[in-house]
């Protein structure tokens, strides 16, 4: 099934709420929140009170993407203030199959984000505790820069080894992606897509309905 997850970071955040509504009622089914820690990246961009305050904006999936260190530090706080699925960086965690753990325990889904410079072999050991992999395909802290190409083959590869285990784990992209790179993303076996400057800014509503279009031509899209 495919899923559009737009990243609030190219939001007006003065208009949040309103910009979450937009996106909800144009048919995406999550939205991607992006918490940036100044540490393991190098931008800080928002945190638990914002999450809060968004929660009854909207029922969508609230997809909420760790560039945290140490991010265990965090994990029940993220669900108490309306997390649903928390994505970690392998990178950040010295005991990632603890912390994924840990948020299942905490009631949420869990996915494992991986840089563009880390290699598949991280999630050896994992891959069948997971509900989602995020394939980062820019360098994480900052949204609006370019898809790195080198990431394609790391999807493509990520999905045949999903297939040959036979489990139900999502792949997630995130950075760069807009008309064009959402192509090359679908073919290679991603099925959530995260855009943040290609869907926020004039005109939201269409880009989310144009994304979906794009995305219904290479499967079912979810409801
Ligand atoms: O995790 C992120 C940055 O680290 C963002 O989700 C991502 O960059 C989205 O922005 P854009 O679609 O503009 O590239
Ligand atoms: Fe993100």
């Amino acid at each position: 099934m495919y899923i559009l997850s737009p990243s609030i970071l190219a939001a007006d955040f003065k208009e949040l709420g309103k910009e979450i509504q937009t996106v909800d009622k144009a048919g995406a089914q999550y939205i991607h929140i992006d918490v940036m820690d100044g540490e393991f990246v190098p931008s800080i961009s928002l945190g638990m009170p914002v999450i809060s305050s968004v929660r009854g904006t909207t029922k969508k999936v609230f997809d909420v993407h760790l560039m945290v260190d140490r991010p265990e530090r965090y994990i029940q706080e993220f669900v108490k203030c309306g997390a649903d699925i928390i994505t970690v960086h392998a990178e950040a965690c010295t005991h990632l199959d603890r912390v994924i753990q840990q948020i299942h325990d905490a009631g949420a889904r869990a996915g494992v984000a991986l840089n563009p410079a880390t290699s598949l072999t991280a999630l050896d050991y994992v891959l069948d505790k997971v509900d989602m992999v995020l394939i980062m395909t820019v360098n994480p802290g900052f949204g609006g820069q370019k898809y790195i190409p080198s990431c394609t083959d790391k999807i493509k590869k990520l999905r045949h080894i999903i297939e040959d285990r036979g489990l139900a784990v999502d792949i997630e992209v995130d950075g760069g992606i807009n008309k064009d790179t959402v192509h090359t993303v679908l073919s290679a076996g991603a099925n959530v897509i995260v855009a943040g400057s290609a869907v926020f800014g004039e005109g939201a509503d269409e880009k989310v309905r144009e994304f979906l279009e794009i995305m219904s031509g290479y499967g079912k899209i979810q409801k």
